[in-house]
C-alpha cells in the first residue's frame, strides 16, 4: 500500500485551548478540550452521544461561541477567518431547499456572496461533475435518493472551495453500501483537493476506514479521552477493509470508545 504523508509536517491549522463550553441551561457540553490539527489531516471525532462531538464542530466553525478557552483557525479566532469561505459545513441532513433545483442549491453559498448566476455557473458546474451529478442540476431534491442528496449537499459545501471541511455524521442516515461508497468519494475530495476533514461519526469502522487520527471523546462532561493516530497509509480500498492492520486499529479504536460508555446515562 502506497504511504502518503500525513501532512505532520505542516503548519498548525486548528488550535484549540483549553475549551468550555457551557449551555444557558447549565449543560456542560464540552470541559476543556486542547486539541492542535494541522493543515492536510483528516482527523474523525468518535464518541457516544452527547459527548460534545457537534457542539465542538460549531465552535471551531464559529456557529457557536466558547463559554472559556481559545479557539483559532488559520491564526484567526473561529469564525472571523476571512469571508467564511475557508470553511465548509455538511451536516447529517442534506438540508436541501426542497423548492430549489440541485444547482440552486449547489448555487446558493455564492448567491449568497453576490455573485451572479453566469458568474457562478463555471464553478457549481465544477462541483456537481466533482461528486457525479452534472446530469442532475435540473432535477429536484425529492427526485433523489439520500445518496445523491447527500451528495448535492457535500457539492454545496465544497462550491466555496474551503480548505477545511467539517462533516457532522454526514452518512449516518444511509444504507451500509451508499455509505462505503461516500466514504470513498470524501476520501478522493479530501487527496485531490489538500482538503483538511473533521468527520464526526458514532462509527468505530469508519473512523478507522477515514482518518490519519481519531480523537475519541466521552460524555458528562464532553471531553477527549483519547488522541489516537492511524499509521496506516493511504489510497484506502476495499483491500484496506480486508487488511489485519484495519482490524488492528478498529480494535485500538473500539477498546478506546468503550471505556468512555462507563457511566453513561442510557436516558440520555
Ligand atoms: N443548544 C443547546 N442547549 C442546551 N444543551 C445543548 C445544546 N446543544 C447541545 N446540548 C447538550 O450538550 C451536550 C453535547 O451535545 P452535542 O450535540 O454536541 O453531542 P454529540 O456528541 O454531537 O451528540 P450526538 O452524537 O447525539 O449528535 C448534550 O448533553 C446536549 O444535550
Amino acid at each position: 500500500m502506497t504511504k502518503l504523508p500525513f501532512h505532520g509536517d505542516q503548519a498548525e491549522l486548528i488550535s484549540m485551548r483549553d475549551v468550555d463550553k457551557v449551555f444557558g441551561n447549565g449543560t456542560v457540553a464540552v470541559r476543556d478540550m486542547s486539541l492542535s490539527i494541522n493543515q492536510g489531516e483528516f482527523v474523525s471525532f468518535l464518541g457516544p452521544s452527547g459527548c460534545g462531538k457537534s457542539t465542538a464542530l460549531k465552535m471551531i466553525s464559529g456557529l457557536l461561541s466558547v463559554s472559556k478557552g481559545s479557539i483559532t483557525v488559520n491564526g484567526h479566532p473561529a469564525g472571523a477567518g476571512g469571508d467564511g469561505d475557508d470553511i465548509g459545513y455538511v451536516f447529517q441532513e442534506a438540508t436541501l431547499m426542497p423548492w430549489a433545483n440541485v444547482f440552486e442549491n449547489v448555487y446558493l453559498p455564492l448567491k449568497l456572496r453576490g455573485l451572479k448566476k453566469a458568474q457562478a455557473r463555471e464553478r457549481v458546474e465544477n462541483v456537481l461533475s466533482m461528486v457525479g451529478l452534472m446530469n442532475f442540476a435540473k432535477s429536484y431534491p425529492r427526485e433523489l435518493s439520500g445518496g445523491m442528496r447527500m451528495r448535492v449537499s457535500i457539492a454545496r459545501a465544497m462550491v466555496t472551495k474551503p480548505k477545511l471541511l467539517l462533516m457532522d455524521e454526514p452518512f449516518a442516515a444511509l444504507d451500509e453500501m451508499t455509505r462505503t461508497k461516500l466514504n470513498d468519494e470524501v476520501l478522493s475530495l479530501w487527496k485531490t483537493h489538500g482538503l483538511s476533514v473533521i468527520f464526526v461519526t458514532h462509527s468505530v469502522f469508519e473512523s478507522v476506514y477515514l482518518s490519519s487520527r481519531v480523537v475519541v471523546m466521552a460524555a458528562r462532561p464532553g471531553r477527549v479521552v483519547h488522541d489516537i493516530p492511524l499509521t496506516s497509509g493511504y489510497p484506502r480500498n476495499a483491500a484496506y477493509r480486508m487488511s489485519p492492520e484495519y482490524a488492528e486499529s478498529c480494535k485500538t479504536v473500539s477498546s478506546a470508545l468503550e471505556g468512555t460508555l462507563d457511566n453513561v446515562d442510557l436516558n440520555h
